[in-house]
């Protein structure tokens, strides 16, 4: 085991001081043999002082950060290498412009914008300016060589679990040819009773089970299927269903199914996520000519287990020990990135976080469903 001090060091501006940034410091934080970076909390922005060193007493008491109510200054600390967004959806943007401004490498949560043109105007920016830019993304690090290039997004892709799932389906070809994907997230949270003014509820700040939680199925289809250039592209059909189509305040999706058809693989998925109930352990399910595997864990963006069931023989289940939240895998992998002068990560690539934007464009279009951002 490495000695801490030994390790190289990343230094992280965390802008927003809600769940997902509380989560990410203190996963930053824990003891792990296998680090490959020593994670920095530098400096915290916040809406208010207090708030940012309450964050840190509870969840980095050991760091001691810079501490900010504006992000702007966060993002002119000199020392920050890299800022981490954690603000909601339609803020991603901005933050992610203003850091890039002040030339800081960025990870910044998912969904990485409200649409494909922000996501453009962010990579476009980094790209100017000659810094690192990634969608924060759980699933794993892809070492298949059968990809060419991964359209995955979201945290849950670097997790051990993902990159197994991938490197049966395609490099051991476990199930033979992949047929279909199903895909469920829902979590019980009702707009209709939810706080109005939480993200989680608020159109304005970019609610909606699409863009929060079918990301993920999208993500899952998208390890299982996108395997060749030539399936980049495949057909989006769309439908939601909304808390209300007469409120424009509510007027946001709590249920929506997209397929995605294939047609050169002959395959295809079925992702719906939902706010409207919690959905079963074991979330994703891949059939192919052999048989089949699904996923199972806490929820579809941390996943734990995998079971294989091939025809004929008894089922297999693989489990993956994840200590915290499981959001070192990435970091790891952005502190290796910029160490080697990357701009972008291979697993998570600015190009697969534009493609899996799209198709969450392409749904909304279809379904009517816009923000006030884009009226
Ligand atoms: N990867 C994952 O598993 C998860 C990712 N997420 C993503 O992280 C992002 C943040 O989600 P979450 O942490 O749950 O959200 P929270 O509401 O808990 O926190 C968001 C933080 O953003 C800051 N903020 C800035 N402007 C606003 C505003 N107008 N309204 C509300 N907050 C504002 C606030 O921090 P301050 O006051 O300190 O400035 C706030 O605490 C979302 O985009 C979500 O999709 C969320 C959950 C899980
Ligand atoms: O990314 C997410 O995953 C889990 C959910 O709690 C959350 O709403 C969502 O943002």
């Amino acid at each position: 085991m490495a000695n801490k001090s030994d390790l190289p060091t990343l230094k992280w501006g965390i802008v927003g001081c809600g769940t997902i940034s509380s989560r990410f410091v203190s996963d930053l934080c824990l003891g792990r043999p296998d680090a490959t970076t020593k994670h920095v909390i530098e400096a915290v922005g916040s809406s208010s002082m207090d708030k940012a060193s309450a964050f840190v007493a509870e969840h980095c008491p050991a760091q001691k950060p810079a501490l900010y109510d504006s992000y702007e200054a966060l993002y002119n600390h000199v020392s920050v290498d890299i800022v981490y967004i954690g603000t909601p959806h339609v803020l991603h943007c901005e933050n992610a412009l203003g850091a890039i401004a002040a030339g800081k490498h960025v990870l910044c949560e998912k969904p990485f914008a409200l649409n494909a043109l922000e996501t453009r105007r962010m990579i476009d920016a980094a790209r100017a300016k000659g810094v690192f830019l990634m969608e924060g993304s759980q699933v794993s690090p892809l070492s298949t060589s059968t990809i060419l290039k991964c359209l995955i997004a979201v945290w849950t892709r670097f997790f051990p679990v993902a990159k197994k799932f991938q490197s049966l389906l395609h490099d051991e070809k476990a199930i033979g040819d992949i047929a279909s994907v199903f895909v469920d997230f829902g979590l019980y949270m009702p707009i209709s009773i939810a706080d109005p003014t939480r993200r989680t509820a608020s159109r304005a700040l970019g609610a909606g089970a699409l863009l929060d939680l079918g990301i993920y199925t999208l993500t899952w289809a998208s390890l299982a299927l996108d395997t060749a250039l030539s399936s980049r592209h495949p057909n989006v059909v769309a439908s939601m269903a909304f808390a209300s189509e007469t409120n424009p305040d509510k007027k946001v999706d709590e249920f929506t199914s997209v397929v995605l058809q294939y047609p050169d693989l002959k395959a295809h998925a079925i992702c719906t996520s939902s706010l409207l109930y919690k959905s079963a352990e074991e979330f994703a399910h891949v059939y192919g000519s052999k048989g089949s595997i699904s996923v199972g864990g806490h929820m579809a963006s941390r996943p734990q287990y995998l079971v294989v069931r091939l025809n004929g023989e008894e089922e297999r289940r693989l489990d993956f020990n994840v200590p915290g939240f499981g959001f070192y895998y990435e970091a790891d992998a952005v502190g290796a990135d910029i160490r080697a002068g990357r701009l972008e990560n291979r697993t998570c690539s600015l190009d697969s976080t534009l493609a899996i934007m799209s198709r969450m464009d392409n749904a909304r279009v279809q379904c009517g469903l816009t923000y006030p951002q884009e009226e």
